[in-house]
C-alpha cells in the first residue's frame, strides 16, 4: 500500500529523518515515538505537504512523479489544526466536498454521530479546541481517499467522541478498505482498534513491528 524509498529530511541542514526503504500493506497503523523524534514530519511528508528527498509511493501512484493523482489519494488532520477565524465550518465542509469531489450527503452521518451541526454555521474563530478537532477529523474523511493520515486523533477529545472516532476508522476501512495511520502519545486500550502494527519513530528513522 505504501511504500518509502530512499527517504530523507532535514530542516535547515539538520537531518531529522532518514528511511532507506519502508513498506506497509493496507490496514491501521500506529505511530509512535518520543516527543520531537519525527512523527509528524513524517505525516506531513506522507500527505505531500512538505518537501523532502526519496520517493513515496501510494499503491504505485508516485508523489513525486503524479503528484495531483498521488494528493486525491491522501487525506490529513494536523494535530493542532489551524483554521481561518472568520469561515464558518460550513464553510469548509463545503470547500473540501468540493476539494475531495466528495459524493452528496457524505458528511451527514458524520456530523449527526458527533452532534456536531449546532455549531456548524458559527464562525470557526468561536470553536473550541475539541470542537476545531473534531471538524478537523471529519473534513479527513471526506472524498473516497485510499489513505488517511490523523496527527494525534486522540488529543483533545472527550471519551464519547473517542468511541465515535473508532468507529468511523473502523468502518471506512472495513466498507471501503481505506487505510489509516495514526500519531498517538497516549497508551492505548487494547482491542480499540484492528491495527496492523506499529511504526516507532526513533534514532532518526522509522521501524516497522507488526500488530
Ligand atoms: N518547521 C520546522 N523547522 C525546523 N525544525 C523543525 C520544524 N518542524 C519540526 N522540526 C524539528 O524536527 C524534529 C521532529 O519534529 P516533529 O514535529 O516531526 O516531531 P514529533 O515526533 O511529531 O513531535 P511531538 O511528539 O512533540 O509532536 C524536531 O527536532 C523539531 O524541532
Amino acid at each position: 500500500m505504501l511504500q518509502l524509498a530512499d527517504f530523507e529530511k532535514s530542516y535547515h541542514h539538520a537531518p531529522v529523518l532518514h528511511i532507506p526503504q519502508l513498506d506497509i500493506g493496507p490496514g491501521i497503523y500506529w505511530i509512535k515515538g518520543a516527543n520531537g523524534s519525527g512523527k509528524s514530519t513524517l505525516l506531513k511528508a506522507i500527505a505531500g505537504i512538505i518537501d523532502f528527498s526519496g520517493d513515496i509511493l501510494l499503491n504505485n501512484t508516485s508523489i513525486k512523479k503524479q503528484a495531483v493523482d498521488y494528493r486525491r489519494r491522501v487525506n490529513f488532520a494536523e494535530a493542532e489544526p489551524v483554521f481561518p477565524e472568520f469561515l464558518t465550518g460550513s464553510d469548509m465542509l463545503a470547500l473540501f466536498m468540493t476539494a475531495k469531489q466528495a459524493p452528496a450527503g457524505q458528511p451527514d452521518r458524520y456530523l449527526e454521530s458527533m452532534q456536531m451541526q449546532a455549531y456548524l454555521d458559527q464562525p470557526l474563530g468561536a470553536y473550541s479546541s475539541g470542537m476545531l478537532k473534531k471538524l478537523s477529523l471529519l473534513l479527513a474523511f471526506i472524498g473516497t481517499p485510499s489513505l488517511i493520515l490523523l496527527d494525534e486523533p486522540l488529543i483533545t477529545l472527550d471519551m464519547a467522541s473517542l468511541a465515535i472516532l473508532y468507529d468511523w476508522i473502523k468502518e471506512r476501512q472495513q466498507t471501503q478498505g481505506t487505510s489509516f495511520l495514526l500519531s498517538s502519545h497516549q497508551p492505548l486500550e487494547e482491542h480499540t482498534l484492528p491495527i496492523s502494527g506499529t511504526l516507532h519513530v526513533a534514532d532518526k528513522t522509522v521501524k516497522w513491528l507488526p500488530g
